[in-house]
């Protein structure tokens, strides 16, 4: 059922939907989660749902069964699982880019059946794959070998957006399933700090480099690629033909590749049904299965395959990621939350969050319906965070005793890696963090509780803690390549169950267009002194200090 206005357009707050959760947020306002586990000792054994190894409590949310059910009719009547369904089967579903959306066929079993276009895409997925599974044989055992004949020891992954963060995040959080004899670099900033720094104590003689572009057209990947082949070849003091066994290219752009100087033949390719911020499983993974192999890597996919099937068939009321959307487009519609936290309790994590940024806020950072107008309610938060035990001596003052209301996901595992070995014996006292910073979140301390401690009166307010902080705590047993995937596809599908809420199109990027277009515009007045017109005059100021900074 679509509910349109005056112009026939789908508009989400004139839904009867919508405005029976803004009914019920008025008539529960106040209500603490001390009295909603007061009034319900089963909530904390009833809130909870296992997706594969994940473990998610969600009772210290600011929910009922009530507002569950009005969330879950809400998602009914948008049309979230008709879109899922349709996103599943390769429908065009990106709509301002007339393209399908199928990071799911990127795991799909060979035996499955993905079309695009009458051409089923799963075959051409897997002869990726084990390509991608030869070459990192002959890499990791010796066999393939640098222009000098020496074994590669180096791999350096140029690229930036969704093909860095996808792969630099998932080689931190599975370093321990690396062969520890590879160093494996991620270059992706402009700044030539980055390259500099990346390559300046390596052998060259040793070292690949991945030039990771989707589109192969990325000014700061084409640039750094651009500098490292210059690197190489100075260093070797070798021409043009060092490069076929320093370079390989992970693009969907052959012509590109081509036109770089690399091989197609070194090129791993994929397809522009994957978007940027959906594809390290794709072949832009290429470096982390270099450092973990192609064992680890498709245990991997096979977790990204696992939550796959569970969103496109539980039923809604178990459904893992339609809840995690469903919250977030709860806090974000009724309750003015504007950011969204991630708080992993897994140093191995620490790059996890900022994956999430580019993925959440990159798709669901739109201002503009489906229909072309402007939408009037929230849509994407700024995703943040960082582990714990670090994030409480830096920013959990605010979490605990600010004025905003964060949603937060604790994610935590039972079990360190096995690495660890003595250091192991710290995982308690991690983790008993990880669960006194969740209660304390949701029941906080009364003045009452404060005063039964002694304190003086006028401290009192000062020590209060409010609670009524809602969080979700996901569990698993360990951070393997498995759980990795899980996570990482939960969350995916969260993001498209609030875009397909919010009525966006999740899965273009027209916002990070302009900025290009400027920065390639006002380049020649830093470098040549060049008179741009239309320059606003305090870029024009700017960028003459910046010339007589630089002495030009
Ligand atoms: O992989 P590439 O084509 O080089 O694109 C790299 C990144 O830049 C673009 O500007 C988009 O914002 C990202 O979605 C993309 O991941």
């Amino acid at each position: 059922m679509s509910v349109t206005n005056a112009q026939g357009q789908n508009r989400l707050d004139q839904r009867p939907e919508w405005h029976a959760l803004g009914k019920h947020r008025e008539e529960t306002a106040g209500t603490h989660l001390r009295e909603l586990f007061d009034a319900d000792p089963g909530r904390a054994d009833r809130y909870t749902l296992q997706v594969g190894d994940l473990h998610l409590d969600y009772s210290k949310h600011l929910v009922t069964d009530e507002t569950l059910r009005l969330l879950r009719e809400l998602a009914a009547a948008t049309g979230v699982f008709e879109l899922r369904d349709a996103m599943f089967r390769g429908e065009r579903i990106n709509t301002t880019e007339d393209r399908a959306v199928l990071h799911t066929a990127l795991r799909a079993p060979q035996s499955a059946t993905i079309e695009v276009d009458g051409h089923n895409v799963v075959p051409g997925v897997h002869a990726v794959l084990t390509k991608m599974g030869v070459f990192a044989d002959r890499i990791r055992s010796g066999e393939w070998t640098g222009h000098t004949g020496k074994r590669i020891r180096n791999v350096v992954n140029i690229g930036i957006g969704g093909s860095d963060l996808g792969p630099a995040m998932a080689y931190e959080v599975l370093r321990a399933y690396t062969d520890r004899d590879m160093t494996v670099r991620f270059v992706s900033n402009v700044d030539g700090a980055d390259l500099h720094e990346a390559v300046r104590d390596l052998d060259a003689a040793e070292t690949l480099f991945i030039v990771a572009s989707k589109t192969f057209t990325t000014i700061e990947t084409i640039t750094n690629a651009t500098s490292a082949r210059q690197w190489l070849l100075g260093q070797l003091g070798a021409g043009e033909d060092a490069v076929a066994k320093h370079f390989v290219a992970l693009s969907t752009n052959a012509e590109k590749v081509t036109d770089f100087g690399i091989d197609p033949t070194n090129m791993f390719e994929f397809w522009d049904w994957v978007g940027g911020r959906y594809s390290y499983d794709s072949a832009i993974g290429l470096s982390l299965m270099l450092a973990i192999g192609p064992d680890a890597f498709r245990e991997m996919l096979a977790g990204f395959h696992l939550v796959d099937e569970h969103f496109r068939t539980a039923p809604a009321e178990q459904n893992a990621p339609l809840l995690l959307g469903l919250l977030g487009v709860w806090y974000g519609g009724f309750h003015d939350a504007q950011s969204h936290a991630v708080l992993p309790y897994s140093h191995y994590l620490s790059k996890f969050t900022a994956y999430l940024q580019q993925l959440d806020m990159e798709s669901n950072g739109k201002s503009v319906d489906r229909d072309g107008n402007p939408v009037n309610w929230q849509t994407g938060p700024v995703v943040w965070g960082t582990p714990g035990t670090n994030g409480q001596h830096a920013y959990y003052q605010l979490l605990h005793q600010g004025t905003k209301l964060i949603p937060a996901d604790f994610i935590g595992f039972a079990r360190p890696v096995a690495e660890l070995g003595a250091l192991a014996g710290q995982h308690d006292l991690l983790m008993a963090n990880f669960f006194a910073q969740t209660q304390a979140l949701a029941f906080g301390k009364t003045p009452d509780e404060v005063r039964a401690e002694g304190v003086a009166e006028e401290l009192v307010p000062h020590k209060t803690f409010r609670g009524n902080h809602p969080t979700t705590t996901i569990l698993a047993g360990e951070l393997t390549p498995s759980v990795l995937g899980q996570l990482i596809a939960l969350y995916e599908h969260k993001v498209f169950v609030q875009g397909a809420i919010w009525n966006i199109d999740s899965f273009d990027q027209w916002g990070v267009e302009l900025g290009k277009v400027l920065a390639k515009r006002v380049e020649p007045a830093l470098t040549e002194g060049a008179d741009v017109p239309g320059l606003d005059a305090s870029t024009t100021n700017l960028v003459a200090k910046y010339r007589a900074l630089r002495g030009r």
